[in-house]
């Protein structure tokens, strides 16, 4: 998978060198490049801003340089992190890291003019994500988020690829409560299901935890599970 980040903060991506990312990078299973959005600025100032038309606060990203950015590192699929996009999801996830071409286009100040986005529509497909109700500084984290979401489901990446099947939100559900040694720690106990031996019965355990956790802390997950997935017993609870 190739990705471009074109950012005013090229150096927001240094965490992209490490761990499994890094790795990735390394053995060639992902092909990212960092960009200055500034290389494509063409006065002494190397101007990113300006005053917003119908007035406002703060300034908003000019469309010459991100329309010269684009067409050096496009086509591909662009990525854009901002406050009115789609919430991403997981599904979103698994969507883009199937994807030849990633472009993230991180925007700051106010946003981007929106005709940098109009024309990148024009000749690649464009996805606005947000990552959740509240607002960032730009979509600089958004990206390392994101990238970490995708990068993880790259065959080859994870050491065990059984943990993407039973994760959280890969089967529609919060994943059960997970334990490790010692048994008993400040006197709290494994349960004892785990430490039985009984693959069956812990399966079973486990689903009934990650049914009664979704339900409390996530209705509107359950909401959206198949119920033909859920025992006749599960489904009156
Ligand atoms: N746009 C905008 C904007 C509008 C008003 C005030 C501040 C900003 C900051 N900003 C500039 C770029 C940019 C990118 C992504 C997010 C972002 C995503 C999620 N999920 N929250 N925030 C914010 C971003």
């Amino acid at each position: 998978m190739r990705v471009d980040i074109i950012s005013i903060f090229p150096d927001y991506f240094a965490p992209l060198e490490l761990s499994l990312i890094g790795k990735a990078r390394t053995t060639g299973l992902l092909d990212l490049s960092v960009h200055d959005l500034r290389t494509w600025t063409s006065d002494v100032h190397r101007t990113v801003d300006d005053t917003p038309y119908g007035g406002g606060p703060g300034m908003v990203m000019r469309p010459e340089p991100w329309g010269q950015a684009l067409d050096a590192v496009g086509p591909g699929t662009l990525v854009v992190p901002s406050p009115v996009g789609k919430p991403f999801t997981q599904a979103d996830a698994y969507e883009l890291a199937a994807l030849e071409h990633l472009i993230f286009a991180c925007g700051r100040y106010e946003g981007i003019d929106q005709r940098v986005i109009d024309d990148a529509a024009s000749r690649m497909p464009v996805r606005e994500v947000s990552l959740g109700d509240y607002v960032l500084f730009g979509g600089e984290v958004a990206v390392i988020v994101i990238m970490e979401a995708i990068t993880r489901l790259l065959p080859g990446v994870l050491g065990n690829a059984d943990s993407l099947t039973e994760e959280s939100h890969a089967a529609g559900l919060l994943e059960a409560p997970v334990y490790t040694k010692p048994a008993s720690w400040r006197d709290r106990e494994v349960p004892d299901i785990l430490r039985s031996g009984d693959h069956g019965r812990i399966a079973r355990w486990r689903r009934d935890q990650s049914l009664s956790r979704t339900a409390s802390r996530r209705p509107d997950m359950m909401a959206a599970y198949p119920l033909d997935h859920l025992d006749k017993a599960d489904r009156k609870a």
